[in-house]
């Protein structure tokens, strides 16, 4: 579907489709152990996050010049652009990079020359958030942020992404207490696979303004309330969720519920390349499989720039949130 839309929850790693992992390790000499691109999608199946994290991690090998990585953000401005995605918020992860020697300048540098000119080629406004990996240590993080000192103008936000279980948010406690200082956003992979609690955490302890995935908030009825009540969005990634196994299937989403229950939700598609899908394949994957009317879908487009950190540009704001009232959702 290519109604108006932001995207809020994309990590750029996962937008690497196997034709471009192929080429990049031809041009960059590095063997990749899958004999064609079918064979690596045959790889596709997931059992859980991590089973998903060790190809995401073992295929950024083939990313390690500034070039390489702003050909993977054009890659995928042109895939959503053509969704109908006018405002991207896009993670990235720097230690994934560094730890196998490709500085963070390069990596904010290449986003960064595909960014510019987003809106020329594209129309596409972005910000570039930059996530810790939560199952490295707090001091790894916090040297990350450090490092990313020179590149903060091109840097909105700081997330926390990676093996959820057994790594709490109050872990970062401090990296987060840091970014706040140099007025970084501040955003959190939570309840994913982790508990409900660990959504608490995020908002209590850390601070943050939006919850990624957020889907077991739905086994707590009073964290609900209260994320309904503080208007926190959710940033829901559906397709992800059914092959990482989150849950069986997509008729056991319970973004209708969530929706009723008042909830800031949206639908983003996280790893696009790895999960069958981007933003308007999860839309259009939703409204087939939970029957979402036309005003569900408006709510949804809307929610997606109002849960933007669009506020530095209202102006802007107002024009993509006119562009949603003046759709005609049953074209959808
Ligand atoms: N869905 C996801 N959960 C946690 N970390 C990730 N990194 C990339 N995709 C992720
Ligand atoms: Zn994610």
């Amino acid at each position: 579907m290519a109604f108006p839309k932001a995207e809020l929850h994309l990590h750029i790693e996962g937008t690497l489709e196997p034709e471009l992992a192929f080429a990049l390790a031809a041009r960059n000499g590095v063997t990749l152990p899958y004999a064609d691109t079918e064979a690596l999608r045959e790889a596709y199946r997931f059992d859980d996050l991590q089973s998903f994290l060790d190809l995401y991690y073992a295929l950024m090998a083939v990313l390690r010049t500034a070039d390489d990585f702003t050909e993977l953000a054009d890659a995928y401005l042109a895939r959503a652009a053509a969704q109908g995605v006018r405002h991207a918020e896009i993670f990235f992860d720097p230690q994934a990079h560094t730890v196998r020697g490709v500085p963070i300048g390069t990596v904010v540098e290449g986003l960064g020359a595909a960014l510019d000119r987003a809106e020329e080629r594209y129309g596409i406004s972005t910000r570039l958030i930059m996530c810790f990996l939560r199952d490295e240590s707090a001091e790894s993080a916090l040297d990350t942020l450090r490092a990313a000192g020179p590149y903060l103008d091109r840097i909105t936000g700081v997330g926390l992404d990676s093996a959820e279980v057994g790594h709490p948010p109050a872990k970062f406690r401090e990296v987060y207490e840091e970014a706040a200082r140099l007025g970084l956003r501040r955003v959190a992979h939570a309840g994913e696979e982790g508990p409900a609690e660990y959504i608490r955490e995020a908002l209590d302890v850390l601070g943050v303004e939006r919850i990624d995935h957020g889907l077991r908030c739905v086994e707590d009825p009073e964290l609900v309330e209260r994320l309904a009540r503080e208007r926190v969005p959710l940033t829901l990634c559906p397709l992800s969720n059914v092959r990482l196994r989150t849950i069986d299937t997509l008729k056991d989403h319970p973004l209708r519920e969530m929706l009723a229950a008042g909830l800031m939700a949206t639908v983003n598609s996280d790893d696009p390349s790895y999960f069958g899908g981007y933003v308007g394949d999860n839309f259009d994957a939703v409204r087939d499989t939970l029957s979402l009317t036309p005003d569900q879908l408006r709510t949804l487009a809307r929610n997606s720039f109002l849960a933007s950190f669009l506020d530095d540009d209202e102006p802007r704001r107002e024009r993509y949130l006119a562009e949603v009232e003046a759709y005609d959702f049953h074209l959808a």
